[in-house]
């Protein structure tokens, strides 16, 4: 900054997160008959002195009566304001050391408790501009210091003005009286600080708002912790995802929207924007038109297990990281193809809908154990495989067929080819991804090599399967029965209609996508995914991730981390390196991966150097995204 800057900051509620009054009247008057009443008074007196409806001095007085309060009960509110200063307050120490010389605290509260509190962060005593309590013989608080300005109305203005400060004044607080120094022509700026409360009538009157410490000293580039406020990153998690995500997310300091179903493809272009992650299930399809509209995105997180509704390599092309929940929901899917086989070897489908309408038909016709028939897996992944164990708990002969070598498990049987499995099976699950190649995988043909009578199943991917194809098979009794949670077009939300040709078939359970849908699974997801997502935002690690190389790095330590991710062609890494060579900077540690799309190079670097640097990566051809974290 040119001119000496000098930085007003309030004391209650912004440099501790509460009203240090109040706290007060809670230690003071415990065991008071009167305790709430007073208690809730005394807030509302605070309030209104924070508005600007009551003075200053009736507001001090009038707490203080209500207080009762002595030199002990201050001890007791000094250990508690200590442990009550504001979050953003307590991680950008650095930014108070460094400019203790140009820091005011100017408060109505009082020195007494307020010193204890902010010298162990670098305030200088003398910069603290307070009242004062008087005190009884007996040590009870009577009063304060009448001649001091800081009781007077206007009294902050009148101590700005009797600091002569010679620089530009910026003020930070959350009351009236923080603002009446902007008013009063005493500051450049007010900066209402909301991160404890928000009062409308103040934010109404600022000139900026400052959610917390990170946001001012971002908007002046000033030494902090973080390099880009965490509020800034904004999260639109779509699809009914477990609130424990938004929970999470939120803690994290996020800026997070939720909406409950999907959106389609324009609808999602409208909303992107701005947003710098994205959290869907499996509906939201996630194209290429709607990346390019994403100006500001970093990562998607596909709370699911299947990525086929993500282009994975435009997104990869543009600096986006995707990750998913591998393995939270394999059981839930276990669980069901189970259940279903299980039904539908017994017809309950339709058992059932006749008992509804009053049929009793007590018969063992077409009914069968599922213990020692050939279940046949089309996909050994995670979930072919767990099913593979738990039925053969249940006596089932496994066999299964997958594209890549996979050795078995237990005693199932390997196939060579899809049809060798085909013809052999009883049942047929199907427990493929959904990549484009799988589209209509099964279809009139595949149908005709099955065994007659055949229990088919589909808990993988709606357009994996041909469902004109399927119908008929049913119709002609090539298919005994079937199970299909998985369709081509799938409603967006609850409140749509389920249309498909396989309503009204026989012995066919149709169940709306839930496989993975058990609280369980949806909880697992809801924590697991926000914590992928967190640290890469946080350290730029891409464990896990389905489209970026693989990095798990080391946690931060005294140095800035700089992060570049380029389209893989030759010479960046050399480039990187001569950019600091030519800066003089220090390297304290590098990691690069690649894969056919990308290069991710991380250089954690000593912390003094110049901007030039930053510019002089950015530009540096085949460069997608850079971003600079500490
Ligand atoms: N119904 C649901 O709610 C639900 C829940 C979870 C997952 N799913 C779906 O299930 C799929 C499988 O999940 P997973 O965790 O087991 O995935 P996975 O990636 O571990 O397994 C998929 C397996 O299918 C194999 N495969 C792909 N195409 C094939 C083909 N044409 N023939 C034979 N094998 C093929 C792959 O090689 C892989 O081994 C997911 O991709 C998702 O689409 C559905
Ligand atoms: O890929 C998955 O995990 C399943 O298809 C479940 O998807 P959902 O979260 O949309 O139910």
């Amino acid at each position: 900054m040119a001119n000496p800057t000098f930085f007003v900051i309030d004391f209650d509620s912004t440099f501790t997160k509460v009203e240090a009054l109040d706290e007060l009247a809670k230690i003071s008057l415990q065991g008071h008959p009167e305790k709430e009443e007073r208690v809730q008074r005394i807030k509302q007196i605070t309030d209104l002195g924070m508005d600007g409806s009551l003075s200053v001095r009736e507001s001090l007085q009038q707490r203080i009566d209500l207080l009762q309060a002595n030199r002990q009960h201050l001890q007791a509110l000094i250990s508690t304001l200590q442990n009550e200063v504001s979050e953003s307050f307590k991680r950008n120490r650095e930014f108070i050391q460094t400019y203790k010389d140009n820091i005011y605290i100017i408060s109505n509260g009082f020195r007494d408790f307020i010193e204890p509190v902010v010298t162990p962060y670098g305030i200088r005593p003398d910069h603290i501009l307070a009242n004062s309590f008087t005190f009884g013989a007996d040590g009870a608080i009577t009063g304060f210091d009448p001649e001091n300005v800081l009781t007077g109305n206007n009294g902050k203005v009148e101590q700005l003005r009797q600091l002569e400060l010679e620089g530009d004044v910026y003020v930070l607080g959350d009351g009236y009286t923080d603002y009446e120094i902007k008013a009063a022509g005493m500051a450049n700026k007010f900066y209402a600080f909301t991160e404890n409360v928000h009062r409308e009538a103040i934010v109404d009157k600022a000139d900026h708002i400052a959610p917390n410490l990170d946001e001012f000293l971002f908007m002046h580039n000033m030494p902090r912790a973080f390099s880009y406020p965490k509020h800034r990153i904004c999260v639109l998690l779509l699809e009914n995802i477990h609130p424990l995500a938004e929970e999470v997310l939120r803690k994290e300091g996020f800026s997070v929207k939720v909406m409950a179903g999907a959106l389609d493809e324009d609808e999602l272009i409208e909303q992107i924007r701005g947003v710098s992650f994205l959290g869907i299930r499996s509906k939201t399809q996630v194209t290429e038109r709607v990346l390019k509209a994403a100006d500001r995105l970093m990562a998607i997180g596909a709370f699911c297990i299947g990525t086929n509704q993500i282009d994975l390599e435009a997104a990869a092309r543009r600096g986006v990281a995707v990750f998913n929940a591998p393995y939270s929901n394999t059981r839930s899917v276990v669980e069901l193809t189970l259940a279903s086989l299980i039904m539908l070897m017994r017809q309950i489908p339709d058992k059932s809908s006749q008992m509804h309408q009053g049929i009793w038909n007590k018969s063992a016709g077409g009914s069968h154990e599922v213990r020692g028939k050939k279940l046949g897996i089309i996909g050994y992944g995670n979930i072919g495989a767990q099913l593979s164990v738990v039925a053969e708990a249940l006596g089932l002969n496994v066999y299964y067929y997958d594209v890549v070598e996979k050795l078995a498990l237990g005693n199932a049987t390997k196939c060579r080819s899809l049809d060798e499995l085909l013809a052999q099976a009883d049942i047929l699950s199907l427990h493929v991804d959904g990549r484009r190649e799988n589209n209509n995988l099964i279809g009139a043909q595949e149908f005709a090599k099955m065994k007659k009578g055949v229990i088919f199943l589909n808990m993988s991917r709606g357009h994996v399967v041909d469902i004109a194809a399927l119908r008929k098979a049913i119709e002609e009794g090539i298919v005994g029965g079937a199970a299909i949670d998985v369709f081509p077009y799938e409603p967006k939300a609850n409140d749509e209609e389920f249309v498909s040709e396989l309503r009204g078939l026989p012995n066919v359970l149709l169940t709306p996508h839930i496989g993975g849908s058990t609280l369980e699974a949806q909880r697992n997801i809801g924590e697991y995914v926000p914590a992928q997502i967190t640290d890469y935002i946080n350290t730029g690690s891409t464990t896990g991730s389905v489209n970026f190389p693989n990095l798990q790095l080391p946690r931060l330590g005294n140095a800035h981390r700089l992060i570049h991710i380029h389209h893989n062609t030759p010479g960046i890494l050399a480039s990187i390196n001569q950019i600091l060579a030519s800066h003089a900077i220090n390297i304290t540690g590098q990691y690069l991966k690649t894969n056919e799309t990308i290069g991710y190079v991380i250089t954690d670097i000593d912390k003094q150097y110049s901007q030039d640097v930053v510019k002089d990566l950015k530009s540096i051809g085949n460069t997608i995204k850079f971003r600079v974290l500490y």
